[in-house]
């Protein structure tokens, strides 16, 4: 049997699955989170049943292109799959108003149906009471009260999915959506009816709320209110991991000690020690400081502050060809660009979406923090700035600016040669302001540091190992003269290279960082480190320091600003995009700029030293 949840967004339709099937998948407080159906098994029935979680939608008659996924899977479009068994219409138990107008369109289908009001925890607080045995008189289907993220919170739900499984039968086919029968307006007279016997409801929303929205939706204190979450947010960065990474850093250290001590002198031995540990460790000190990036953004997800933020920015954006629907992938692109092209499914504008998928991944992800770290770490002096900032934090929020301007310059370029259409306003619902919820919070956190740990081991394990083979064979010769890397095929390497990045200052080693870079940016510092042949980010912060200057560092950095060095970047908005041409002028268009800003800043730099 096929169960499927629907709903508006932002509704909890994707908490409830994850607590009735024991899935882990992304839960945030606000619109558009789920992009794509989701699949999971529901045990307890009494006979196999699966759960399929949708995008929210907030009717059937609808064109953004997350919206049709869900109104193809509810009406059995999709290819090889019927219609589901059961609808189990998620309404959100503080707005049941919005909620009903799509519950209603969905009984015109004529499928067996479940009501869930969720939020039930948040709707009690807020003074609403809802009759729940009235309604479900009225609407002629089981209605339960379901809080989705506490414990025990979907048991009901449960018990009216297993009595649904007993009674219901297996359906085929796909369904059709009846032509619209009523105007909005008699939809929603019907609705008020509903709700005057049902519901009450107090006429305000809590008022701290209102008063908390003047401010954060402040045009002018509201940038700052946005500007100081950031520059906290860096400041964090560096300030509260290095204890952590240094604790790490010392524990990698006498492990390599360890291992040292304990193999023979010969290639075993290096490849244990400047292979593995040292290519390994390299990257892994990096966890703290993701850790801490990734604290800020799950607690700002879950407040319900993030589509205030977008709301704020859109005259902004509309500036540029884009709009606050822009902002969410944008955001998301700061972990990852992956996910954060993946959400743009949210924007029904064709144009505004491509252009928000081509410029999404300049904003910086994750993966280019350690290459920044390391390269701040040797150049940029740890010093107070007007006692309250340190200038290596400000410097990685310099960087962190310098993507998103110029990914608004970008956008605004391309909006100018594609015309975009600014047809729609920016409609946005705003969710309720939320505590982070203190177990999602941490079980978010585990997630994001198991994410990089498999990182960790699998890829970047992977490349470190083959650059170890690259940086050690073949050996240098008897009279050799120079270092023995200078001989190897990554030497070789690196110098055919060097020629055309001559202009920028790279040298053949920075060279030779780039190329496992394009796999996982990562890489490059474990990458450096091998070729420098130093163990530990002092150690190689101190290589570098001596080897590079200054405009060559800062030309580096440009490089990782722009270059679209991730190959999974790549085949994303090739997939999302469908086209190869939008796909080579993406990666076309930031190598171009990746060598443009690198060598503007070095011949500046140049100028200036
Ligand atoms: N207090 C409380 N919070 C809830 C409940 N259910 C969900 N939430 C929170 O509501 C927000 C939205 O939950 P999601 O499950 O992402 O909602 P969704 O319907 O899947 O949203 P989209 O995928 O964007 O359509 C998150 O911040 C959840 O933690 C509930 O019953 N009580
Ligand atoms: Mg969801």
């Amino acid at each position: 049997m096929r169960f499927a949840l629907v709903g508006n967004p932002n509704c909890g339709k994707t908490a409830l699955f994850n607590s009735l099937t024991g899935a882990r998948a992304k839960v945030a407080n606000y619109a558009g989170v789920t992009v794509e159906k989701r699949l999971g098994s529901l045990a307890g029935l009494g006979r196999p049943a699966e759960l399929i979680d949708l995008p929210g939608t907030y009717s059937l008659y609808v064109a953004s292109p997350d919206e049709q996924v869900a109104r193809r899977v509810i009406l059995g479009e999709m290819a090889g799959e019927a219609a589901p068994d059961v609808l189990v219409a998620v309404v959100d138990a503080t707005n049941i108003k919005l909620g009903l107008r799509l519950v209603l369109e969905l009984q015109a289908l004529g499928l067996p149906m479940i009501l869930a009001l969720n939020l039930a925890d948040a709707a009690r607080s807020c003074g609403i009471t809802i009759d729940t045995a009235a309604l479900s008189q009225q609407l002629g289907m089981p209605v339960v009260e379901t809080v989705a993220v506490r414990k025990n919170g979907v048991a009901d739900l449960q018990a009216a999915l297993a009595e649904c499984a007993a009674n219901a039968g297996r359906r085929s086919g796909q369904l059709t959506l009846p032509e619209r029968a009523e105007a909005v307006e008699d939809v929603y007279a019907r609705i008020d009816k509903l709700l005057a016997s049902c519901v009450s409801a107090p006429s305000h929303a809590p008022v701290w709320q209102d008063k908390l929205d003047a401010l954060v939706m402040h045009p002018v204190l509201g940038l700052v209110l946005l500007a100081t979450i950031l520059l906290l947010m860096f400041q964090a960065v560096f300030a509260w991991a290095a204890p952590v990474m240094d604790a790490i850093e010392g524990s990698m250290g006498w492990l390599g000690e360890s291992a040292g001590a304990l193999l023979p002198a010969g290639i075993l031995h290096d490849f244990v020690v400047d292979g593995l540990i040292a290519g390994v460790g390299g990257v892994l000190v990096f966890l703290p400081q993701i850790i801490i990036l990734f604290a800020f953004i799950l607690a700002l997800e879950d407040s319900g502050y993030l589509p205030r933020a977008a709301f704020l920015l859109d005259r902004l954006m509309r500036g540029v060809g884009l709009s606050g629907r822009s902002f969410i992938p944008m955001l998301s692109s700061f972990a990852c660009a992956v996910p954060g092209i993946m959400s743009t499914r949210s924007i029904a504008d064709p144009k505004e979406r491509l252009v928000t998928i081509l410029t999404a991944p300049l904003m910086t992800c994750s993966a280019r923090l350690p290459v920044y770290a390391v390269v701040i770490g040797a150049f940029v002096p740890q010093q107070s700035v007007w006692g309250v900032f340190n200038l290596q934090g400000l410097t990685l929020f310099a960087l962190y600016i310098a993507g998103i301007v110029s990914a608004a310059l970008v956008a605004w370029l391309m909006h100018r040669r594609e015309a975009a259409s600014q047809g729609f306003p920016l409609l946005l619902e705003l969710p309720n302001y939320r505590w982070p919820n203190a177990y999602h919070f941490l079980l978010g956190l585990k997630e994001r540091a198991w994410i990089f740990l498999r990182r960790v081991g699998t890829i970047i394990l992977a490349l470190s190992i083959v650059l170890w083979f690259l940086a050690t064979f073949p050996h240098a010769p008897a009279n050799a003269t120079l270092p023995a890397i200078e001989y190897s095929f990554a030497g070789m390497l690196g110098k055919a290279m060097q020629p055309l990045f001559d202009p920028l200052g790279f040298n053949w080693q920075m060279c030779i960082a780039l190329i496992p870079a394009m796999a996982a940016r990562e890489v490059a510092v474990s990458a450096l480190a091998t070729v420098y042949a130093v163990g530990g980010e002092d150690a190689l912060g101190g290589a570098l320091a001596h080897d590079w200057g200054l405009p060559v560092a800062l030309a580096y950095l440009a490089w990782f600003v722009y270059a679209p060095q991730c190959l999974a970047t790549i085949a994303v908005v090739r997939r999302e995009t469908n086209s190869l041409r939008a796909t080579i002028v993406f990666t076309g268009y930031l190598f171009a700029l990746a060598y443009l800003g690198a060598l503007l800043v070095r011949q500046i730099g140049a100028l200036w030293a």
